[in-house]
C-alpha cells in the first residue's frame, strides 16, 4: 500500500507521515500528494512521524491528570475569572459554543508574556496577551505545558510549510506572521461524562481560529468532524498520532480553497471521563493574513460568508471574537465594553 492511500483502519481518515519530509524527492512528493488530498477533502487527518516522543506525551498527560485530580478549590484558585487575558481554569458549564453550554472543564494556557493592557487607540485583542495562571505545588505542569508549546510549535511550523508546498505555494509565505511573539495556545481539557440535561454537548460545533490545530486525544473517542452534507464522521483515537484540523486563517488565506473544518465533541456516556489537549498553532495577534499566492488561487471559491461568524484577516480580531463568545463570565466581568465585538 502506498503512503498516499494509507488510511486509519477504523475511519478512513487519512494518515500523514511528516517524517517523509526528510526523505527522498519521491517521499516528499508522496507526502505532498497525501497532504493536498487530506486538506482539500475532509480537512482532518491523523499525523504520525511528528517526532514527539511517548515520554514527552506522558509527561504532559501525567501533569494534566494531576491538575484535574486537585481539589476543586485549588483549580478554582486559578480560575480564568481572575484573568482579563482569558488564561486559567474554566469550570464545567461556564463555556459556551454555538450559543449552548459545553460540558467540559479546562485549563487555558498560552505563550507566557507580561500583561498587555491595550493603550488608547490600540486594538482590544491585546488583552489576550498576558501571563498564565499555575497552581501552587504542581511545578511539573508548567514545565510540561511550556515544553509542549515549544515542541508543537516546531511541528506546526513544519507542517504548515509542507502544506503550503503541497498546494504549490512558497513554504515560508506566512513566516512573517509568526515572527516575534506568535499567539500559541494550549488547552488541557476534561469531558466529565454527560451533562445532567442529557444534551451530550462536550463542545459544540465550531471551527478553530488559527492556522492549524494539533490535538492529542485519549482512547475514549467522541470527536467528530462535519461533512459538507451536514453529517458527522467519528475521529477515533489513534495511538501516537495527532489529529490535525485546519483553522479559519487557512480558509481566509486561501480564499476558501482550504476550508476550516467544523467539528464537535459528543460527551462520553454516563460518568466516563475523556481528556484531550488541543494545541493551536496561531500567528501573532496583529498578523495580517495576506492572500496566499498559489496556482489555484484564481479558482478558489471564496471564504465562507456567515453573518453569524465573520472571518477576519487580522488574526487577533478572530481570536478575541471567539474568546468573548466562549467565556461569557470572563467577558461580563472584565470586558463588558467589548460585548459588541462578540
Ligand atoms: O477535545 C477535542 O477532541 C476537541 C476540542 C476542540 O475542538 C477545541 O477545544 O477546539
Ligand atoms: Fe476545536
Amino acid at each position: 500500500m502506498t503512503q498516499q492511500s494509507q488510511q486509519s483502519p477504523t475511519t478512513g481518515l487519512p494518515v500523514i507521515d511528516l517524517s517523509l519530509a526528510d526523505g527522498s524527492p519521491e517521499d516528499r512528493a508522496r507526502l505532498h500528494d497525501a497532504l493536498r488530498a487530506a486538506a482539500t477533502d475532509v480537512g482532518f487527518f491523523q499525523l504520525v512521524g511528528h517526532g514527539i516522543s511517548a515520554a514527552e506525551t506522558t509527561a504532559l498527560t501525567g501533569a494534566m491528570r494531576a491538575f484535574f485530580d486537585l481539589p476543586e478549590a485549588d483549580r478554582l484558585a486559578v480560575s480564568n475569572l481572575n484573568s482579563p487575558h482569558f488564561r486559567g481554569y474554566t469550570r464545567t458549564g461556564d463555556e459556551r459554543t454555538a450559543g449552548a453550554q459545553d460540558w467540559r472543564d479546562q485549563l487555558d494556557i498560552g505563550a507566557e508574556l507580561p500583561p498587555h493592557v491595550p493603550a488608547p487607540g490600540e486594538p482590544p485583542y491585546w488583552w489576550l496577551e498576558g501571563p498564565n495562571q499555575w497552581p501552587d505545588n504542581l511545578p511539573e505542569l508548567r514545565s510540561a505545558a511550556l515544553h509542549w508549546i515549544d515542541r508543537l510549535s516546531g511541528v506546526g511550523r513544519r507542517l504548515l510549510h509542507e502544506l503550503l508546498a503541497a498546494i504549490g505555494a512558497r513554504p515560508d509565505f506566512y513566516d512573517y506572521a509568526f515572527a516575534g511573539h506568535p499567539h500559541l495556545r494550549l488547552k488541557l481539557v476534561r469531558y466529565p461524562g454527560t451533562a445532567p440535561d442529557g444534551a451530550g454537548q462536550g463542545v459544540g460545533t465550531h471551527k478553530d481560529y488559527g492556522f492549524i490545530t494539533l490535538l492529542l486525544q485519549d482512547t475514549v473517542g467522541g470527536l467528530q468532524v462535519e461533512r459538507p452534507d451536514g453529517s458527522f464522521l467519528n475521529v477515533p483515537p489513534m495511538e501516537g498520532a495527532f489529529v490535525v484540523n485546519l483553522g479559519e486563517l487557512l480558509e481566509v488565506a486561501t480564499d476558501g480553497y482550504l476550508k476550516a473544518t467544523s467539528h464537535r465533541v459528543v460527551s462520553p456516556p454516563g460518568a466516563r471521563e475523556r481528556f484531550s489537549v488541543p494545541f493551536f498553532f496561531n500567528p501573532r495577534l496583529d498578523a495580517h493574513i495576506e492572500p496566499l499566492e498559489f496556482p489555484n488561487a484564481h479558482h478558489a471559491p471564496g471564504a465562507t460568508q456567515d453573518p453569524g461568524n465573520p472571518l477576519f484577516a487580522e488574526f487577533g480580531r478572530n481570536e478575541l471574537k471567539g474568546y468573548l463568545r466562549a467565556h461569557p463570565e470572563v467577558t461580563r466581568k472584565h470586558h463588558a465594553d467589548l460585548l459588541p465585538l462578540a
